[in-house]
């Protein structure tokens, strides 16, 4: 019986994987998420991915597990999440009337081998007054998200439109995470 592990604490990311009706339990640790912001954003998500990957595959090494990481990118900005409130109103303020990038970087490990890849995702955002940023920053969504902003609940009305994988927006590429898992021989049902 094959064993697939999903290695993050996020709420979304296993909402998105239990779309695709897999079943999976959750393992996720304490892992350093600092990097080098002299690497290029695909390095990044691409490094921290694997890196929660790798923490549980250690433990797990009969099993496919998936690492993932999202950040968002905009003028050669990286925000990650914000650490307050302040930091959530000044990302917001970046972002407000101009398009992001937003990076998702996938690291499946599995005994059969290794898929790691990315997806880009542009997303334009419409032009914010400071009170409709103060009103959204206080709905308390932004904290624990990349960019300070949620697509798929609140933060849908900030969005104008979006060009790339709207689910590597919310945290996991699902698509071409299934196709990825049925590559390395995942038993799919
Ligand atoms: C841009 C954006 C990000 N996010 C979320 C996805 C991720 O959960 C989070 C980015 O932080 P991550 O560090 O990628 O993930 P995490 O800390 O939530 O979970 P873990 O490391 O345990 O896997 O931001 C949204 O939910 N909606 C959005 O629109």
């Amino acid at each position: 019986m094959q064993n697939l592990i999903l290695a993050s604490s996020s709420p979304r990311r296993k909402e998105l994987l239990e779309n695709l009706r897999l079943s999976f339990t959750i393992s996720s640790s304490e892992v350093d998420e600092s990097f080098d912001p002299a690497l290029s954003p695909e390095d990044i998500v691409m490094d921290l991915a694997e890196r929660k990957a790798q923490v549980i595959f250690k433990e797990n090494p009969s099993s496919f597990v998936i690492g993932s990481d999202t950040i968002v990118v905009a003028d050669g900005q990286v925000l990650g999440k914000p650490i307050d409130e302040k930091d959530a109103i000044g990302m917001l303020k970046v972002l407000s009337g101009r398009k992001h990038e937003v990076y998702t970087g996938v690291s499946i490990l599995s005994p059969n081998g290794t898929a790691r890849f990315y997806e880009r995702t542009e997303v334009w955002f419409w032009e914010l007054t400071d009170e409709e940023i103060k009103s959204y920053v206080q709905s308390g969504e932004p904290l624990d998200k990349a960019g300070a902003y949620g697509i798929q609940q609140l933060g849908s009305m900030l969005v104008k439109k979006i060009n790339g994988d709207y689910f590597a927006v919310v945290g996991l590429p699902s698509a071409r995470t299934y196709r990825e898992l049925k590559r390395l021989g995942y038993q799919l049902s």
